[in-house]
């Protein structure tokens, strides 16, 4: 499969780094323990922030008769070197109000040193090291074009942090855990990119000098420690390392290292002999240490440790991914230009390609000749006489990436025969662009070739639809060909549990529909998604369209002779439970700003409207065309209609009634109120239906001639305000 260069070079940075990221990620775990382990350590006084450095060397010089240095680590603990009253030496915590000895220096854990070692360079020395840090740069370069990768994915920069569809388990943790991810692995990775370029004297070398005229300096005037300006001036917690002098000569002084510079003071007068600034490189080397260990927080060890755990499920997910995308390849019996059919594919995650492959099997069993590439692949095919293309859609409504030539190319290859074709596109209705890609390369292909049958859309890889296209398309063809369903179901998971509220009898309708509520084990649904059964448990699936009516959810079904979901659906009674899945169909979600909302509906097309107007708080001035065929079919929709209509959530009902006289249809009533829909057409209103293909068509037709009359525009210049979900 032909992927796009920042997939190729996510997935061949991880290929080639791939061992060195695993050992390194699995010890970053673990050494993550290291800092939290130090850090719940007694040693840290409440008041630390408060604490001068004259306060503290004014205690050690009160308390011990020598004191060599005093270091604060990263975890705001004090360390000092001192020599006591009896001459022993102690290297240990000291509390630096009181000077107190709290207790021995933490030595590192053997194992932890072992760990540290190994993930610095693997035990391999300097070898190790180069290693490590030129994966550590890899890694840098994965996570960028993982973020490129999220970017073309989600649609821009605006939505990077917009809801990613749940279409399968790896790709959709792989790329929600690495949005939260990014900011601390580029830390990690930078870091230790720095770290390691420090190791290799990469960076300028750092060094402080100090200038000091000895023979100026002087013992008077003598202050005491605690009256130093520069002691009483500096907190503890800015505080590095304090060496203090070996004697009491004069050239003997105090060298205090603080976090960005350094200072040299005299032992007696406590005057700053000499000052100077760290340069970046050690300040970037200080943090750079802090930020890749995690010392002295918590909070950022945790973080560590969780993004090092998320490397190596990206690393796992990842391969997943690209092994289930190369296990479907493309395969050819006969060349190109032998074949009369030609299959063409337009594939991101291979999905796409069980379908395009039994299609050809088939097709070959039936004695055809068959060639099966991707799209953009197209060529020229001297003998085709039907190319069949088979394409999902990617990012906004564009080309999947094995597709994204193909325009480019029908428009400059050039066929000399008459060929005829059919497109069926594979989408997703949590799109709101579904199957836009298919409808592209159609209208693309229907200026050179003939259109045997339209646009076939197909739903989550649904092995029915491609069944219902099969029959549509063999009855044209006059073939036989059947696929084999069990190679390309995938069981979908049934992760909806619903219990039935109640049901209205069927008995009790003119129509055989009845009105169906259910408890759902998920809020997650509003009206206008789908809800998918699987009546006998197998790839047979039906779709009912949701209304959310007080947060539960309400079917309208009516029930056919032999009807496999309606039939599963009237089988339950109330206290039932049955599992389903929920389809989002966020190109027919009610619109969250109108001007005004026209829905139209037939039959059992209300149960969506019946949600949308139950849920309008906002009171969106809303108006609804309902066809029903008598009077008593409307019984069972009355009172919810009627409360709508009460608490200002419907402005007007208009029935049309097929079967009492005068016989009125919905198409009837919008011709009625042509110059309404019209104006609301022109003021960015909104029209919805729902119910069957036939009234959808009669009323596209319908609103195509209010539109040319009244706005002079076809109806296709207000599609984004048309929105349909017929069936
Ligand atoms: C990031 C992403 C974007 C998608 N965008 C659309 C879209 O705009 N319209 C649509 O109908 N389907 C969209 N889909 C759904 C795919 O087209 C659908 O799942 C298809 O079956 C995938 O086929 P494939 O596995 O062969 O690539 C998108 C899927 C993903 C993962």
């Amino acid at each position: 499969m032909t992927i796009s260069i920042w997939r190729f070079s996510h997935l061949m940075l991880a290929l080639v780094s791939s061992v060195f990221i695993l050992l390194a990620s699995v010890t970053g775990v673990v050494l993550a323990f290291q800092p939290i382990s130090e850090q719940l350590e007694p040693y840290k006084i409440s008041d630390f922030e408060d604490v001068k450095v004259a306060e503290t060397v004014t205690q050690l010089h009160k308390k011990y008769p020598e004191v060599l240095e005093i270091q604060v680590d990263a975890n705001q603990f004090v360390l000092a070197s001192v020599i006591n009253e009896n001459g022993e030496s102690l290297n240990g915590y000291i509390n630096p109000k009181t000077a107190e000895f709290l207790g021995d220096r933490i030595e590192v854990s053997n194992f932890f040193k072992w760990v540290t070692n190994f993930h610095r360079s693997l035990f391999l020395k300097s070898i190790g090291r180069f290693f490590v840090g030129l994966c550590s740069f890899f890694l840098f370069l994965i996570a960028i074009s993982g973020t490129v990768l999220i970017l073309k994915r989600q649609g821009g920069l605006k939505q990077f942090f917009s809801k990613v569809v749940n279409e399968n388990f790896n790709q959709y943790w792989h790329v929600v855990l690495g949005r939260l991810n990014l900011i601390p692995i580029i830390i990690i990775t930078l870091t230790g990119i720095y770290l390691s370029a420090e190791k290799f004297n990469l960076l300028p070398v750092r060094s402080v000098k100090h200038l000091i005229d000895f023979d100026t300096l002087s013992e008077s005037p003598k202050q005491d420690f605690q009256n130093f300006s520069v002691f009483k001036s500096i907190y503890l917690s800015e505080v590095k390392r304090i060496e203090f002098p070996f004697s009491n000569d004069v050239e003997d002084y105090f060298t205090l290292s603080l976090k960005d510079k350094e200072l040299i003071v005299n032992q007696f007068t406590g005057e700053v002999l000499s000052e100077i600034n760290y340069p970046l490189v050690t300040l970037f080397s200080d943090l750079s240490l802090l930020l890749h260990t995690g010392q002295g927080s918590i909070f950022w060890s945790i973080i560590l440790a969780v993004a090092s755990v998320n490397i190596l499920f990206f690393m796992y997910s990842g391969f997943a991914m690209t092994l289930k995308r190369r296990q479907s390849k493309l395969k050819n019996k006969f060349k190109k230009d032998a074949c009369k059919y030609v299959i063409l594919v337009g594939s991101e995650n291979g999905g796409t390609l069980p379908f395009a492959n039994q299609l050809q099997q088939q097709l070959l069993k039936a004695g055809e000749t068959v060639y099966i590439t991707e799209l953009n692949n197209y060529d020229t095919f001297s003998n085709a006489e039907h190319f069949i293309v088979l394409t999902a859609t990617y990012g906004e409504g564009e080309a999947p990436a094995n597709a994204n030539k193909f325009l480019e190319r029908l428009n400059i290859i050039k066929q000399t025969q008459n060929i005829s074709y059919s497109v069926v596109g594979f989408g997703s209705l949590a799109y709101p662009e579904f199957c836009k890609f298919a409808f592209d390369v159609d209208k693309a292909l229907s200026i050179k070739f003939q259109q045997e049958l339209p646009v076939f859309t197909i739903n989550d890889k649904s092995v029915e639809s491609f069944e219902e296209w099969l029959t549509l398309w063999n009855k044209n063809k006059k073939l036989p060909i059947k696929i084999s369903k069990e190679k390309l179901t995938v069981k979908p998971k049934l992760n909806v549990g619903l219990t039935v509220l109640d049901k209205t009898k069927v008995e009790d309708h003119p129509d055989d529909t009845f009105l169906m509520r259910l408890k759902s084990n998920t809020r997650k649904f509003t009206s206008g998604d789908l809800l998918a059964i699987y009546p006998n448990n197998d790839y047979r699936e039906r779709l009912y369209s949701i209304g959310k009516v007080d947060n539960y959810m309400q079917l309208s079904i009516k029930l056919h002779e032999n009807g496999l979901g309606s039939g599963f659906l009237n089988s339950f009674s109330k206290g039932d439970s049955f599992k389903a899945r929920i389809i989002t169909n966020s190109a027919f979600h009610f619109p969250k700003k109108a001007s005004r909302v026209i829905l139209i509906a037939n039959g059992t097309g209300i149960a969506p409207f019946l949600g949308m107007l139950n849920q309008n708080i906002k009171q969106l001035e809303t108006h609804l065309y309902y066809g029903l065929r008598q009077k008593e079919s409307f019984d069972i929709y009355k009172s919810a209609l009627k409360e709508s209509q009460s608490k200002n959530q419907l402005k007007t009902l208009n029935l049309a009634l097929s079967r009492e006289m005068p016989k009125t249809y919905v198409q009837d009533l919008i011709k009625r109120d042509a110059s309404f829909i019209a104006e609301t057409l022109k003021n960015n209103g909104v029209v919805m239906i729902c119910g069957s293909l036939a009234m959808q068509n009669d009323v596209l037709s319908v609103l195509d001639s209010i539109t040319t009359e009244n706005l002079k525009q076809p109806l296709e210049y207000f599609n984004s305000q048309i929105k349909t979900d017929c069936y």
